[in-house]
């Protein structure tokens, strides 16, 4: 039995493949064309399996077996421990990538990703916002008057929902908008990526900027679950229950202008960027990807070296800044200026305005200008909202929309969390 223990051994490992034979014909057979050596004789040709893992006590497992004999016991303790040592070593598996749409064709409003929730799946199409870290959706619970056109999330309909008894949420936005409500755990898949019990906020009640949206069926946050606002216990969020099975912790943003981009989850895909990733620390106590920029220009100025903490945030559609900023930026745009009534910097539209450039360590990442010119204040206006405002009144500086889709942006969830940008 020894010998024979050693030859399967060898050859079930998969380490020996027959010698390609000499062909003289081919069949036809189930398993594609077979060379045939003369009549009745055929060779077939062995391929090594990718997905085999060698497991030397399962090999001398399957031997006992071929010849009847009753494997020991500690031979078959040995074969699920060698499955099991296999299984570890190959890492986790899950990773997911997911399309980030317009909500306009004409303007970078916001972007939303289609999601799976429930059992069976409904699919919704959800604002991914690394701005804050509830997980909410447009529910059955909405009054009709508060929905319009938005696809609701209906827990009943899903086998897999579970009520999270006592469980409320309630938040506001920095633009104002709010929503409120209870909250559900179900299974929720994005790109191919599932997390089971992921706590679904259904919202009894959004505000009128939310209806409005017919868009935008809710809000998948990707902030640091500490802002989570269910109580009386708070929940996490879709990245904090995905990354312990992730190849990687991280997830990153390809934002477009005007067109689609993707969100990828546990992977950084090398296809999607230019030279090197520059990564810098991230300050989690806000909540926020919070980190510090290293200075600005304007168009093809100077390089002003200047800290700017701020935060990435994927869920505000503009980038607001310092007004020192501002004002060195606007003051090189004709007709310009800070309109009250508009709230912010307005300028013609056919106004030449300047890329900007801001610092991430040595690295630059520069916004074209087209980005810049956000959209005419109202519908058909000759004059144009800028893209870049003044955070005076939000007492944060946020890099918004406008920033993001210029760069390919990795928020890396490891020990301690930091962000990557590069060119792309
Ligand atoms: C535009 N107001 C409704 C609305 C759509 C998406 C969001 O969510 C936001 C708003 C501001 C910052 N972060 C997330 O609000």
């Amino acid at each position: 039995i020894k010998e024979l223990i050693l030859l399967t051994i060898i050859v079930g490992s998969g380490l020996v493949s027959a010698l390609p034979p000499t062909k003289i014909g081919t069949t036809k057979t189930n398993h594609g064309d077979v060379p045939v050596l003369g009549k009745g004789r055929a060779s077939l040709q062995q391929v090594r399996n990718p997905h085999y893992r060698f497991n030397g006590a399962r090999a001398i497992y399957r031997t006992y077996l071929k010849y009847g004999v009753q494997p020991p016991d500690y031979l078959i303790e040995a074969v699920a421990k060698t499955d099991a040592l296999n299984t570890a070593a190959e890492g986790k598996r899950d990773t997911g990538s997911a399309a980030a749409i317009p909500v306009n064709p004409n303007y970078d409003i916001a972007y939303v990703t289609p999601v799976s929730i429930g059992t069976p799946p409904q699919t919704l199409h959800l604002d991914f916002d690394t701005g804050s870290s509830d997980l909410w959706v447009f529910s059955s619970h909405l009054p009709a008057s508060q929905i319009r056109g938005q696809t609701i999330y209906v827990p009943a309909n899903s086998s897999t929902a579970k009520l999270l008894a006592d469980h409320t949420w309630s938040i506001t936005y920095g633009d104002g908008s709010a929503s409120r409500g209870n909250v559900y755990v179900d299974n929720f898949t994005v790109g191919g990526l599932t997390v089971e019990n992921q706590a679904v906020q259904c919202a009894l009640q959004v505000s009128t900027s939310f209806t409005r949206e017919s868009n935008i069926d809710g809000l998948v946050g990707l902030g640091f679950s500490t802002l989570n606002t269910v109580v009386p216990k708070s929940q996490l969020t879709f990245f904090d229950n995905a990354k312990p099975h992730m190849d990687e912790p991280v997830f990153t943003a390809d934002l477009k202008w005007k067109s689609e981009g993707t969100y990828d989850f546990g992977f950084i895909d090398e296809k999607k960027y230019t030279g090197k990733i520059t990564y810098v620390p991230v300050n989690t106590s806000p909540g926020y990807w919070t980190f510090t920029s290293s200075g600005y220009a304007v168009g093809s100025g100077n390089f002003s070296a200047t800290s700017i903490v701020g935060i990435a945030d994927t869920g505000t559609s503009l980038v607001y800044l310092p007004p020192s900023i501002l004002t060195a930026y606007y003051r090189q745009v004709e007709g310009a200026t800070s309109s009250r009534t508009y709230g912010g910097y307005v300028f013609p539209c056919n106004s030449k305005l300047p890329s900007f450039t801001f610092g991430i360590g040595e690295a630059r990442i520069t916004i074209p200008s087209s980005y810049i010119s956000y959209a005419p204040v109202t519908a058909g206006s000759s004059t144009c909202f800028g893209g870049l405002q003044s955070s005076s009144s939000l007492g944060i500086n946020i890099w918004g929309d406008v920033a993001l889709k210029a760069a390919f942006v990795v928020f890396h969830g490891g020990n301690p969390p930091t962000i990557g940008w590069a060119k792309k």
